[in-house]
């Protein structure tokens, strides 16, 4: 038997036979496990609704060893999944090097992430940065260091990269996008994000005092201000998620696709759970409350390398500059510095791929620290306390989230009627844009061509009504009245316009001479 496979989990992941056994193993705890919290929850409900004094103190002990059980479960699983992936990555070891099955086929794929070729990549990356810590900072160490972090750089996207074969997409939790912008949770296990999203959206997520309770990606949605936003519950990520570990491949996928990540710290934890979370997520290209470096970078097929600065660089030079691409393989391009910036933005104009998000820190559970503390945290740039058990300034959190996404709201007004202030047109910067070609273009793609012009009325028209043009920027809560051409200015121009007197249309002569009948 050994050496065959078994497909054990829902999604079709197969093992080997002596794993599954050890798997089964386990399992049969678990359940036992299970069965006896479900007698022991049975009774401290009875003894509960008893209401007698020596039967509440009883569930005291109770509810400790109902914990005490729920803990032994939770380690069950860890040890469960650990060696699972354990088993997996030595499996798709063995696909990598090519070993075939006894009957001659080549071995099935049972692993999509590739974790062998991934393994190589993360030691080389450690190695490079042993060899990065070792070295000295100077200015003779400069060039030396510049091309170490472009080799991480390269191996970081290498790691990236969907294993061949695979569609490429898919990474994520296929959640469907909803409504105007996309939030998403981030943080450790038991910070209290289900909890979070529980309070925000009303959609129940399950929330427990052990950690990682929640597996998938959980949407709700939070009506604000007349829109939708999407908000993701995503299971607590753990260092090393760059690396594949855990589900942080997935979780930071989704993290991608979103307009605001909230990064939900507890409160009463270390100040150093934020920064290893916010390298797990610089580790894979998100760059946080950052804007893209003012950088312009074209490769070129002939003409060498062109390097310019608009101003004077403290940072990088021509000849670091060359050392980077030369290790990019780069020996045309075109590069104009617009600001002084860093080998590490220089980098990461050469990668291309990196995704800059908007980040709030939201620091959960302040009801078990101090008041001075709660001060410290809320004065930290980008961050808003909060907690979710005594529902405190989550209406704050929700201002903050709101500003942070930069959605504009347009009311459309139609002609001589009050504008409809029930069902805005909601624009954004990532998404598309905010002027009014984008806000037409919004309504429907052929109605750009017959535009004349836009009234105006809020903070971006300057007098109102304000006869605007399609590049026009709009505000949040602008209203809009669209006037189109009318159709004798559409038949021609000048000379060749149709002179014709009467009205046009039955409908204008009604308004001019009503029909007498
Ligand atoms: N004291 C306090 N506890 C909280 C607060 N919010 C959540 N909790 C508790 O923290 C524990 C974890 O909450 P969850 O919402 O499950 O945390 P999570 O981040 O979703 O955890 P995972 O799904 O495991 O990643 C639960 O026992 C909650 O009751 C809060 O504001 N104050
Ligand atoms: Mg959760």
């Amino acid at each position: 038997m050994e050496g065959n496979v078994y497909p054990v989990f829902g999604n079709g992941t197969q093992v080997d036979g002596k794993v599954l056994q050890t798997f089964q193993k386990s399992f049969v705890q678990v359940q036992d496990i299970l069965d006896q919290n479900r007698l022991l929850i049975n009774e401290i409900n009875q003894n509960h609704e008893s209401k007698i004094p020596d039967n509440l103190s009883r569930n005291v002990g109770l509810i400790k060893e109902l914990n005490n059980n729920i803990r032994r479960v939770a380690g069950l699983y860890a040890d469960l999944s650990s060696s699972f992936i354990r088993s997996v990555e030595a499996s798709s070891e063995g696909d990598s090097a090519g070993t075939n099955e006894p009957d001659g086929k080549a071995s099935q794929k049972r692993f999509r992430s590739g974790s062998g070729k991934n393994m190589g990549i993360i030691e080389r990356i450690k190695e490079i940065e042993a060899e990065m810590a070792r070295t000295q900072k100077n200015k003779a160490t400069e060039y030396h260091l510049g091309q170490l972090k472009a080799k991480i750089a390269k191996l970081r996207t290498q790691l990236l990269e969907p294993p061949k074969g695979s569609s490429g997409g898919g990474d994520g939790f296929e959640v469907t996008k909803f409504g105007h912008g996309r939030v998403a949770l981030i943080g450790f296990p038991s910070v209290g994000k289900s909890t979070l999203l529980t309070m925000l959206t009303g959609t129940h997520s399950e929330a427990a005092s052990y950690e990682f309770t929640t597996l998938t990606c959980i949407p709700g949605i939070i009506h604000y201000n007349d829109t939708k936003i999407q908000l993701l519950d995503l299971p607590g990520i753990i260092e090393g998620a760059s690396e594949g570990k855990g589900r942080g491949r997935q979780v930071i996928a989704v993290a991608k696709s979103s307009d605001l990540v909230l990064m939900v710290l507890d409160a009463s934890k270390s100040e150093g759970h934020r920064q290893i979370l916010t390298k797990e997520l610089e580790a894979v290209g998100l760059r946080l409350n950052k804007r893209p470096p003012q950088i312009y970078f074209k490769k070129k097929k002939t003409g060498g390398i062109s390097f310019n600065s608009t101003l004077p660089l403290s940072h990088v030079d021509e000849k670091l500059c060359y050392q980077i691409l030369h290790e990019y393989k780069i020996h045309n391009a075109e590069v104009l510095f617009r600001e002084d910036a860093t080998v590490d933005d220089l980098i990461d104009v050469i990668e291309g791929n990196r995704k800059y998000i908007k980040c709030v820190y939201v620091y959960n559970k302040i009801d078990v620290i101090g008041i001075d503390d709660v001060d410290k945290l809320a004065r930290q740039p980008n961050s808003v306390v909060i907690s979710c058990n005594l529902k405190l300034n989550l209406d704050r959190l929700l201002s903050k989230m709101w500003e942070e996404m930069g959605l504009v709201r347009v009311y459309t007004k139609p002609q001589g009627q009050q504008p409809d202030f029930s069902d805005p047109v909601v624009l954004s910067a990532d998404r598309g844009g905010c002027s009014v070609e984008d806000f037409c273009n919004h309504i429907h793609r052929s109605l750009i061509k017959d535009v004349k012009y836009v009234l105006v009325w809020g903070t971006s028209a300057r007098h109102y009504p304000q006869h605007c043009g399609l590049s026009h920027a709009l505000q949040d809560e602008d209203v809009v009245q669209i006037v189109k051409k009318k159709e004798k200015e559409e038949g021609g121009r000048g000379r060749f316009k149709s002179h014709t007197t009467g009205p046009a249309r039955i409908s204008d002569r009604e308004k001019k001479a009503p029909l007498k009948t």
